[in-house]
């Protein structure tokens, strides 16, 4: 596949007001129709880049997508590509569930409405959660808001799917489930899709690709076997960790301790 079809990152900055986090970043390739997991620390700056190619922070540099540059966008444009779903929803909407994904979905240019339930509906069936339909966003638990975030973000569309930390608030169960749905759409839409997570574990077994950034700058960028190592965890992480392969012959990071 060409490279121009996927996203690169050429001299990429981001921060804050007062405050540059990522400088002069570059990544060469992420493929479309794979999913890449974002690792690294706390503070390394990974909600930082993601809302900055979401248009939600200062950036600097270029973000080319299929070889087009999504900061020279207007903002509107961009939103129509890009889609991040944050840590955590707004508190305080009194949506139910339902209509919270239509919203989402008539934001991107949406069908009509019989045709844009059935959408939800089969959204919502594939994420397990087709009885909250009818419930109201504030009297979901936090797993379950962070599922109907999921639903919100793939009714949209994107080219571009920036996932925050979209496990951290589900069971072991969920998250297996969570991450087989991202990776089916992410391939039967063939889009770029990036995902935050902390667990080392998922991110060997459900990533195409891994990145791991630390203090701002990208330490590691990858297959993510050749880019998990015990040098890795080691240099980013600060712990002993050994790759082993399980008794069906997936590999796994089992920590030793510290440094
Ligand atoms: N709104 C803000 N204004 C100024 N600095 C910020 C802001 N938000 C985050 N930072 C700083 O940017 C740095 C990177 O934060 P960021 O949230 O991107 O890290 P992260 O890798 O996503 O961390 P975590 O794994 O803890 O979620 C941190 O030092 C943080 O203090």
């Amino acid at each position: 596949m060409s490279p121009h079809s996927g996203l690169c990152l050429r001299g990429f900055g981001a921060g804050y007001h007062k405050r540059q986090i990522i400088n002069n970043l570059n990544i060469a390739h992420l493929p479309r129709g794979k999913v890449t997991i974002l690792l690294g620390p706390n503070g390394s700056g990974k909600s930082t880049l993601l809302r900055a190619m979401a248009g939600l922070n200062n950036a600097q540099g270029e973000l080319l997508l299929a070889g087009e540059n999504l900061l020279a966008q207007p903002f509107a444009r961009r939103a129509e590509q890009v889609v991040y779903l944050p840590q955590s929803l707004p508190a305080g909407v009194h949506l139910h569930v339902l209509e919270s994904i239509i919203v989402a979905q008539r934001a991107s240019g949406g069908l009509h409405s019989a045709e844009q339930q059935a959408q939800v509906m089969d959204l919502l069936r594939q994420l397990g959660i087709e009885h909250l339909a009818l419930h109201f966003l504030d009297q979901l638990s936090g797993g379950q808001k962070q599922l109907v975030g999921l639903a919100q973000s793939l009714i949209r569309q994107p080219s571009l799917l920036l996932l925050d930390e979209p496990l951290s608030a589900l069971d072991l169960n969920y998250q297996f489930h969570v991450m087989d749905l991202v990776k089916r759409e992410t391939q039967r839409r063939n889009i770029v899709t990036v995902v935050v997570v902390h667990d080392i574990n998922i991110a060997l077994r459900h990533g195409d690709h891994v990145l791991i950034l630390k203090n701002g700058e990208l330490v590691a960028d990858g297959l993510p076997g050749d880019v998990i190592t015990p040098q890795t965890l080691a240099q980013v992480y600060g712990v002993r960790g050994r790759v082993e392969p399980c008794s069906q012959g997936m590999k796994q990071v089992i920590i030793d301790g510290l440094t």
